[in-house]
């Protein structure tokens, strides 16, 4: 991948000279103060918006005769032709606006008429004219959602490329660096032929290598490596405040400090919008110092606390709360603590101090009741790692916070590792908003439009698909008990697998996908499993995947950005068959993972399995609704499944209740912080 890592700069003459000053600012856009009331008012804006996105798709519509205008002139060129007439609308895209979103339809349609003609060549894929409409949404600063399959990573580039002929860097962020990797890869001939410049981040990459990878026309990267580059710039930055130090720097290439590794935030395009900005935009990123003891955190607290929340009982001493992963001690789990805290001689002062004690007591019965061994994280190389429950893979160097990781690792008999201070701190939600221009795709917006609305204010134009859907839903099948959900998904994989339809089964967690695999097994179906234990050897069975009798059991991560090709004769079979083995707590997810079937007007059929033990009906917040469904499920199995999604949607509320304190926190810490001179 070196190739794509080392940029190559486009001619030097081709370059306006006006471009110069913004080119070293190190651009980011202001944060805007909010009070309480814009705050409410865009979210109720937000649902007005959401209403919108059809009738934005309409108005697009006018680049499509823009860009068929000038198709024959670009086809009627040879390659070296065609390449000069890229370096022309260089300077004619930068003379029509000031900015690529302020760009006339006429020249867009010009410039995305000469990059298909060159995707064409170059890809050998020509960008249909709903992926032009993409194209054009995101260059106006919308989400633009297309339907799973429907290849928004081509419509993308269009966007790209577009923007990075007007001169703007742009960076493309992906779910992940799979994604990051694969993406750069297969665009890069179309990069190259129009001369512009491919930079690509990943982990392990050091500091000059990814400030080269910066200075290229578009760079590749995943949310986390770009957020991450961004704050350790924000700490470089901080030493030497003003702009002029920091062009100094880099046009010494550092001589005079530690340059800066991204130009700033000028122009990002978000592949799986919702999943970076939304879901993702839960967990704020930090970056963590030397380890460091501070007081209250010795090792022997830990055990402690551990010791004793495993005393204690659910119920009488504490309470759970799953929906926002939260434990509640109470009043008699109190003074069961004190009395512990009393009698035991040997752990210390510090479990003496109630609030040290409760605290960390509710962090250990989190630990031990509410985090799982095998879905919310794994233990690999005598490490736990966490797993990220909407994409399914590990991520590798996070940590909890809060003495939480701890409490994990010894509750799974590992060694403790230390807490590190925390340098710097920022969500994605201000990471994000921080961008000059920003722009992104999904298949599924449409649950979080308002939201995206009310956070970034971006709004979500609908593309038509480029053909019908040709996917069939069947009704859910609904089970009272678990195990008899698994029998019913073996026979009925049995079945499939006897006829040469392929199978991607599809589950919520590794211990899920480890339960759908021992239910093959006993029904001895041969079968692969794909979930975040096996990332390493994803690609080659995302491509068997799709052939005539396989069976993938998988976990989220065969959701978003998998690419599952059909085999011969599998599209007469009735296409790829997709079944949902359990809800997901966010009907996006679903749609994801559902998506993977009937690509591009491709046939396909999905179906889902449920149980009232799945997750999405546990905890005590959900006994109503399961004792609902329980009787409905004797008298209708479709009002049962209804309540399931009813349950689905109070969960998701909940979620983006915890979104909205996030972004709160967030900024009065940046406010904390910018007080004592410390913004991130
Ligand atoms: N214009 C085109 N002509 C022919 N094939 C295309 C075209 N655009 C995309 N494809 C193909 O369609 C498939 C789906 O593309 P891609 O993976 O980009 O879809 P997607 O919209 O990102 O899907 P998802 O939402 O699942 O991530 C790919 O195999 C791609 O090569």
């Amino acid at each position: 991948m070196s190739d794509i890592a080392a940029p190559r700069l486009p001619p030097a003459p081709s370059r306006p000279a006006a471009r110069l000053p913004d080119i070293l600012d190190y651009a980011e856009r202001p944060e805007v103060e909010e009070t309480g009331f814009d705050v409410l008012g865009q979210r109720a804006l937000g649902v007005v918006v959401a209403w919108g996105g059809g009738l934005r798709a309409r108005r697009l519509r006018a680049i499509v005769p823009a860009t068929a205008a000038k198709a024959s002139h670009f086809a009627a060129l040879d390659d070296t032709g065609l390449r000069a007439e890229a370096a022309r609308l260089r300077v004619a895209l930068r003379r029509a606006a000031s900015e690529p979103s302020r760009l006339p339809v006429a020249v867009t349609g010009e410039a995305f008429a000469l990059v298909r003609e060159a995707a064409a060549r170059t890809l050998g894929l020509r960008p249909y004219d709903v992926q032009i409409m993409g194209a054009w949404a995101m260059l106006r600063g919308m989400i633009a959602e297309m339907r799973t399959g429907e290849g928004k990573t081509l419509s993308a580039s269009l966007a790209a490329a577009t923007a990075g002929l007007f001169g703007a860097p742009v960076h493309v962020i992906t779910a992940n660096d799979y994604l990051a990797e694969r993406d750069a890869e297969e665009l890069g001939p179309l990069y190259r032929f129009l001369g512009l410049s491919q930079g690509l981040v990943l982990p392990g990459q050091d500091a000059a290598a990814r400030r080269a990878a910066y200075a290229a026309d578009v760079v590749y990267g995943s949310n986390k490596e770009m957020a991450f580059d961004y704050l350790r710039d924000r700490m470089a930055l901080r030493k030497r405040p003003g702009n002029l130090m920091r062009k100094l720097d880099r046009l010494t290439g550092g001589a005079t400090g530690e340059p800066a590794r991204m130009r700033g935030l000028h122009f990002a395009i978000v592949d799986e919008a919702d999943s970076v900005l939304i879901d993702e935009a839960r967990t704020p990123l930090i970056i963590s110092g030397e380890e460091e003891r501070q007081a209250g955190q010795d090792p022997a607290l830990f055990q402690a606390a551990l010791d004793a929340a495993r005393l204690l009982t659910q119920g009488t001493d504490f309470r759970l709360q799953p929906d926002d992963h939260r434990v509640e001690l109470t009043e008699t789990g109190r003074d069961r603590l004190e009395d512990m805290a009393e009698d035991g001689g040997e752990t210390g002062g510090a479990f003496r101090v109630a609030a040290i004690r409760e605290h960390m007591v509710t962090q250990a019965l989190t630990g031990l009741h509410l985090f799982h061994l095998d879905d919310d994280y794994i233990i690999r190389d005598g490490k736990v790692q966490i797993v990220d429950e909407f994409t399914g893979r590990v991520m590798a160097d996070r940590s909890w916070s809060d003495g939480l990781q701890q409490l994990i690792e010894l509750k799974e008999g590992l060694e403790i590792t230390l807490p590190r201070r925390t340098m710097a701190r920022i969500s994605y939600q201000r990471y994000f908003r921080r961008y000059r221009h920003l722009c992104g795709m999904t298949g599924t917006a449409r649950d979080a439009s308002a939201e995206l609305w009310a956070v970034y204010r971006l709004s979500v134009a609908r593309i038509p698909t480029h053909r019908p859907e040709a996917r069939v839903f069947a009704r859910d099948r609904l089970f009272a008990r678990e195990e008899s959900k698994w029998q019913a998904i073996g026979r009925r994989v049995a079945e499939l697998q006897a006829q040469g339809v392929p199978v991607l089964l599809g589950t919520r967690s590794v211990a899920a996908s480890e339960k759908g695999s021992a239910a093959l097994s006993l029904l001895a179906i041969p079968h692969e499993v794909l979930s975040a234990r096996q990332d390493a050897e994803e690609a080659a069975i995302v491509a068997r995947a799709g052939q005539r009798g396989a069976v993938t059991v998988a976990t989220n991560m065969a959701g978003r950005g998998t690419d599952i090709k059909l085999g011969e004769g599998v599209a007469a079979l009735g296409g790829l068959h997709v079944i949902l083995a359990e809800r997901h707590d966010s009907r996006r997810i679903d749609r994801q993972l559902e998506g993977r079937c009937g690509r591009q007007g491709d046939p396909g059929r999905v179906e889902a399995f449920l149980s009232l033990e799945d997750d999405l009906m546990r905890g005590s917040s959900a006994a109503l609704g399961r004792r609902l469904a329980r009787v409905a499920l004797a008298l209708s199995p479709r009002a049962a499944a209804g309540l399931i999604r009813l349950r689905q949607r109070r969960i998701e509320r909940s979620h983006a209740r915890a979104r909205r304190d996030l972004l709160k926190a967030d900024r009065s810490l940046g406010e904390m912080l910018a007080f004592s001179g410390q913004l991130e």
